[in-house]
């Protein structure tokens, strides 16, 4: 269980946000609303002023991201100077449960990862897809996604096969987007606007 209640105050800016599921969560919103806000929170790499966070009934709310069990995708999540392959691997070496060589072929496949050649080569889309794949290798007990989906071609397919790995791994998903029929795919669905988190599902 993901229980998140926080309040951040930036500028002008006010975050209050309370959040209590598990599974695929959908967050949208306009821009600037504050979901990167949210999600770098849950991370770790911003501290709220107020509040906790806490995963799987343990508080984290003081540990440092990397002892947090999460990934965080953003738009630029990737090293470009590394070979699709290695960046694969680069992933399996951080894992925190060794993931077989068989496992890998079948989410390369399934993910459509068939690019050869190094990262900086590839589409937008293309290296969104590396790093979202890289992200699940890690095998974090939950996966966040900043907008790290929104040039990727075929989105539903993509997002399908998402959430079936998610199921079969055992990892939550909070997914922000721009894109409200994403929230389509989702267990549970939060509009964030001008700072406040309302559940519409
Ligand atoms: N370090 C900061 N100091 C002051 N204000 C900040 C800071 N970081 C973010 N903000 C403000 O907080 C608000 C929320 O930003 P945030 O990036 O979380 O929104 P967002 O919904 O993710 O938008 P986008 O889709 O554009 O990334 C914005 O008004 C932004 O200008």
């Amino acid at each position: 269980m993901i229980d998140v209640m926080v309040t951040k105050r930036l500028g002008n800016f006010t975050l209050n946000a309370q959040l209590n599921d598990q599974g695929t969560i959908c967050v949208t919103g306009p821009n600037g609303s504050g979901k990167s806000t949210l999600l770098n929170i849950i991370a770790g790499f911003i501290k709220p002023d107020k509040g906790y966070v806490k995963l799987y009934g343990k508080d984290v709310t003081q540990l440092p991201p990397e002892k947090r069990g999460i990934v965080l995708v953003t738009q630029d999540s990737f090293i470009p100077s590394m070979k699709v392959d290695d960046h694969l691997r680069f992933g399996l070496k951080l894992s925190t449960s060794p993931v077989t060589d068989a496992e890998l072929e079948k989410i390369k496949s399934q993910f459509s990862i068939n690019f050869t050649g190094k990262v900086r080569q590839l589409s937008l889309g293309q290296r969104e897809r590396v790093s979202i794949v890289t992200a699940i290798l890690r095998r974090p007990h939950l996966l966040l996604l900043d907008e790290a989906m929104a040039n990727i071609s075929d989105k539903e397919i993509f997002l399908k096969n998402l959430i079936d790995i998610r199921k079969s791994f055992g990892f939550d998903l909070i997914f922000t987007t721009q894109d409200i029929s994403d929230s389509n795919y989702a267990d549970h669905h939060y509009v964030m606007s001008n700072g406040s988190l309302l559940k519409r599902f």
